[in-house]
């Protein structure tokens, strides 16, 4: 293969370069695959044989990024006119840490691979109440379900800080390695930090001010949540301590991060009388996990969309195994870049929370097959946040009063047209969408914060928190100490995943909603539009998707709303009739918090030596 350019001898012959992107792309689909396929076997049974295999097919892997890369400088690709071969050679050279000495790969690769062992095998132990201290519970399903369901403050506050023991606080080492070897790469690939080259993905100028004015931009509404949730939270939990600077005790809000208030919604619904309670109807009707696969499916299905291909059940893990051994829980959709192999890792659990989890990662899948016949390095989303969107819009429709009844999810006594019903519904929403927008701004102003150096490992729980109180009014509810290391308790820390994909989601799938109702011949109010069965509407999305990264994305998002921009316009439309409601709700109380935590709960950011000193002292 190398000898083609040579043997052309000329830079610029741009049909000898096409034939090295075909070589290209047929080694690529034998390399990754292997890669996936280890990273698989590790995911699924966490062991040190397994990771060994992990690493060394990680190894394989980068190596054939790096003969790539040297590959790519036979041509002047960066002059090239045909500008779909010029973006693969782009792509092809922009090898991300495979670019580091093989021993530097080794090390970044190993100082992942810890973390997420930690963080995958954590338990949680000293339950209060427990005849047996010894008993210990991990996340999923145990520590989830009490931080869901749990209205005990100690009980949440014990979850809440043994869970942060048992994975944040164990890898400050790991992540400061990772961070310095990773800046290490973006700099030998050109960027100034590893931050700069993960934003790098959207092509977008001033990327950070551009997040920035989005996110101000759902400041006022998140307030409105924020508050309403806080008095109706003092109520129930009347007699333990709020901070006076305004934030809620970040264990209380239904979530082991807060990020989502869904698990509020018996507190939180304007009419408790009318309950949205998909989970407990699931539960009646037996709902099994393939079950809420196949209605995902089939909502997929009936748009027009691709269906799953007969291995995907076969290969996926859908649940969590029985046998006792070690998984990564926490769900992920799989692409194993031969366009045959697909998967879906969960553990699931028959809730309404997994179904739109479900729905998620189903979205992951549909886009892999709608771009699987494109050059494999544009098999990605137009950008990140794009690949986040495609479940979460389906599932916008799913979860409408109007479907739910259509799947005979919604009780049979309750009229889906019923504006109380319909205000129930839009709140369900807010405590997951509205609730989100500051946690999914704020982990990657965080990361982006440490890539730059401005955040030294001792600072690093102290600028977390800082972000915590300002953006999303929430405090620690027992004392943190710059020996915790609160970020790592969030999967995508440990697991290297950037998060700001998930903030443009939010935003931009509500444009993609608003469109797509449009398509699918919707009047009425954005909240209440169900697209289903809507080929008119399957066909635009297929469209977009099958762009995969060819194109730049606002090209991609003009293929749904025909407009190239990011906003939050649709959102806030969506949220109308409850922003009205909430504006009257939260009249009476202080809107918003001090953007430093108060001092009783938890920004005595001093190291745990000062007060053992003091006790010492004293006693
Ligand atoms: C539950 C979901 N798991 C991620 C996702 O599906 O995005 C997993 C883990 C990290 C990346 N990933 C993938 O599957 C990628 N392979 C997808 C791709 O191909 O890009 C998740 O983490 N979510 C969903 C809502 C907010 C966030 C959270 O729960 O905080
Ligand atoms: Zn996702």
């Amino acid at each position: 293969v190398a000898s083609i350019g040579s043997s052309f001898g000329d830079r610029n012959n741009i049909t000898a370069a096409k034939i090295w992107l075909e070589e290209y792309n047929t080694e690529a689909e034998k390399v990754r695959p292997e890669a996936q396929e280890a990273s698989w076997t590790w995911n699924t049974n966490i062991t040190d044989y397994n990771n060994r295999l992990k690493l060394e097919a990680e190894k394989k892997k980068s190596e054939f990024d790096k003969r790539s890369y040297n590959q790519t400088l036979n041509w002047d690709w960066k002059n090239f006119t045909e500008i779909n071969a010029k973006r693969q050679f782009y792509k092809i050279a922009d090898i991300g840490e495979s670019v580091l000495p093989t021993d530097k790969f080794q090390q970044i690769t190993k100082a992942k691979s810890n973390m997420q062992s930690v963080y995958s095998k954590a338990r949680v132990c000293n339950k209060p109440g427990d005849q047996d201290p010894s008993k210990c519970y991990p996340l999923n399903p145990t520590l989830e379900n009490i931080m869901a369901k749990s209205t005990d403050w100690k009980e949440l506050a014990w979850a809440w800080e043994g869970w942060r023991n048992e994975t944040g606080r164990k890898m400050p080492d790991d992540y400061e390695k990772f961070v310095e070897l990773a800046n290490e790469a973006a700099g030998m690939n050109g960027y100034t930090d590893n931050g700069d080259y993960w934003r790098s993905w959207y092509e977008t100028e001033n990327f950070e001010k551009q997040m920035e004015e989005l996110f101000i931009g759902l400041k006022d509404l998140y307030k409105l949540l924020h508050a309403y949730a806080r008095k109706k939270l003092k109520e129930r939990f009347v007699g333990h301590p709020f901070p006076d600077s305004g934030q809620i005790p970040a264990h209380l809000l239904g979530n082991m991060w807060a990020q989502s208030w869904g698990n509020l919604f018996t507190l939180l619904a304007p009419y408790p009388g009318k309950p949205l309670d998909v989970t407990e109807m699931m539960r009646e009707q037996n709902y099994t996990t393939r079950k809420m696969f196949d209605l995902s499916e089939k909502f997929f299905t009936d748009l027009g969309l691709d269906p799953m291909p007969p291995k995907f059940y076969n290969d996926s893990m859908l649940d969590k195994p029985e046998d006792g051994r070690d998984v990564v829980c926490h769900a992920s959709a799989w692409d194993f870049y031969n366009r045959k192999d697909f998967r879906i890792k969960q553990c699931t659990q028959v809730t309404m929370d997994w179904l739109i989890t479900t729905h998620h990662e189903m979205g992951h899948v549909q886009y892999f097959l709608q771009y699987k016949d494109q050059p494999v390095v544009f098999r990605r989303g137009a950008n990140p946040g794009f690949h986040e969107a495609i479940g979460d819009v389906l599932a916008l429709s799913v979860s409408t009063p109007k479907h739910l009844k259509k799947i005979n999810l919604l009780r049979p006594n309750q009229n889906p047209d019923d504006e109380e019903l319909q205000l129930n519904f839009l709140m369900n929403q807010a405590l997951k969408k509205i609730a989100f927008i500051p946690f999914g701004y704020l982990i990657d102003q965080w990361r982006w914060k440490v890539f730059k150096g401005e955040t030294k490992k001792d600072e690093y729980n102290e600028d977390w928190w800082n972000l915590r109180c300002k953006h999303q009014g929430v405090s620690p509810p027992v004392q943190r100490f710059n020996t915790d290391f609160d970020a790592g308790s969030k999967f995508h820390v440990p697991n290297n995943t950037p998060y700001i994909r998930y903030f443009v989601s939010y935003v931009i799938q509500f444009q993609f909603h608003k469109a797509l109702c449009k398509e699918a011949g919707h009047n009425g109010p954005l909240h209440k539009c169900d697209i289903d069965q809507s080929t008119e509407a399957g066909n635009k999305l297929a469209a977009m998707m099958k762009l995969g990264s060819s194109k730049e994305w606002p090209d991609a998002m003009e293929a749904i709303t025909g407009q190239r921009k990011m906003n939050v316009s649709d959102l806030i439309e969506y949220f109308a009739p409850l922003e009205d409601w909430l504006k009257k709700e939260v009249k009476n109380e202080t809107l918003g918090w001090d953007d430093q935590c108060g001092r009783i709960w938890g920004n005595g950011m001093r190291t745990k030596s000062i007060f053992i000193a003091i006790y010492i002292i004293f006693h």
